[in-house]
């Protein structure tokens, strides 16, 4: 259990004297019974979720449901045999934003595993239509799709609109998409720029902006994919870094002003390191030394962050959060790991 996690008034509660489980509750909680070191009369009965290991407590009657989990519906029920939390998100309503290939396509098959409702959006249609079916396929409660590009913000809001039209609501935005650009050397185009960030990141805030009516009577989740190069400067992507670090700024600003205002919905930002999605091994095979991580894990990594309304998620954590703490503490360092990690031997400029 990470206690850590608690407010401090429900742990001083569980740390002392040490909790005894009681019972099994349903499959993927568990029943703690406890008891106050301060007022042993005070019982406090919880049901942790063994997903996320927050509990929920109410002093002497037990929790109506798992911890913050109960904006989002049932606590976790049963997991299939290939692991998956397959009740996390059922029934819920969720958009998935480049989801006709690569990380976003297997966001939109783990959410068709747990029962969704799925809109995903792409360009291509027919990688959409195939993506649609195989969801149906695995599951989902509905799938749709809507294609279109993202430099038009006007279709950015369209896909919100879709989704309100389908579903009559929202529960989970997942903001995936990225436009094309080069890997190479920054070659001036400052109009190319500013191209990409309408795609990368003034789609996001538009989509942000006209989901947030939904997303507040739900108490949904805004998800947000970016990279580790939205936290670190990295040679060869400097209009994709650029948007990326854009993103950081507009929504981890936002997530603070939610915190003020009260608004119940959560912005995860999503850190993610070298994955094994066609685009990227065809882009950077040869020239980056680290392994690619799996795109399936990835994308379910993505998902229950978003569920969780953890802040950010690191994935995979050493290749991101180690470093993110030299970025910090030892800058010189870090750069010049970094550069070991570029054969640029094997360098050519390609097209993402
Ligand atoms: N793969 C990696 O190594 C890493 C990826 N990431 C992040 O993960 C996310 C997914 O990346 P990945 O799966 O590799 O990317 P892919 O290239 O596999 O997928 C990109 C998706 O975006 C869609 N797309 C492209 N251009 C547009 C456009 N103009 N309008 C709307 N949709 C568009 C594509 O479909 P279509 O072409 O049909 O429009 C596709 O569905 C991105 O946010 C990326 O920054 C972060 C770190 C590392
Ligand atoms: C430990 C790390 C700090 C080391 C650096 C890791 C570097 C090499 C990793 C981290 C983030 C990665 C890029 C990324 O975020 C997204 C894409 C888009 C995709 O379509 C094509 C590949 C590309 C450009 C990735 C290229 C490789 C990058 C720069």
């Amino acid at each position: 259990l990470h206690l850590r996690r608690l407010p401090l008034q429900q742990r001083d509660l569980l740390l002392s004297p040490p909790p005894r489980q009681r019972a099994e509750g349903e499959e993927g909680e568990v029943t703690w019974v406890l008891r106050s070191s301060q007022d042993p009369s005070t019982v406090m009965q919880t049901r942790v979720c063994s997903l996320c290991c927050v509990s929920s407590a109410s002093s002497s009657q037990p929790a109506a449901s798992c911890c913050m989990h109960s904006a989002l519906g049932p606590p976790l029920a049963a997991q299939d045999p290939a692991g998956h939390q397959n009740s996390m998100l059922k029934g819920k309503r969720v958009i998935v934003t480049g989801a006709s290939s690569g990380i976003g396509e297997q966001m939109a098959y783990h959410l068709a595993k747990m029962g969704s409702h799925i809109l995903i959006t792409a360009r291509t249609e027919e990688k959409l239509k195939k993506v649609v079916a195989q969801c149906t396929h695995l599951g989902a409660a509905s799938a749709h799709y809507i294609a279109g590009s993202m430099d038009n913000l006007t279709f950015a809001k369209q896909v919100v609109h879709k989704a309100e039209n389908l579903f009559g609501g929202l529960d989970m935005l997942i903001l995936n998409h990225i436009g094309h650009t080069y890997f190479g050397y920054f070659d001036g185009n400052v109009d190319h720029v500013r191209d990409l960030l309408k795609i990368n990141f003034l789609s996001y805030a538009t989509m942000t902006v006209a989901a947030l009516p939904m997303l507040k009577i739900s108490n949904g989740n805004i998800v947000v994919v970016s990279s580790v190069a939205g936290k670190i400067g990295l040679p060869l992507t400097v209009p994709y870094s650029t948007t990326k670090f854009a993103l950081d700024g507009f929504f981890s600003s936002l997530r603070m002003e939610f915190i003020q205002q009260k608004t119940n919905v959560s912005i995860t930002l999503c850190i993610i390191s070298y994955i094994d999605t066609d685009s990227a091994l065809k882009t950077v095979s040869g020239v980056i030394q680290q392994p690619a991580a799996p795109k399936e894990e990835c994308a379910l990594e993505i998902i229950k962050g978003g569920f969780l309304r953890k802040r950010e998620v690191y994935y995979q954590y050493h290749a991101t959060k180690i470093p993110l703490l030299l970025r910090d503490w030892a800058p010189e360092i870090l750069q010049s790991l970094l550069l070991m990690n570029y054969n640029m031997d094997n360098f050519q400029r390609k097209e993402v």
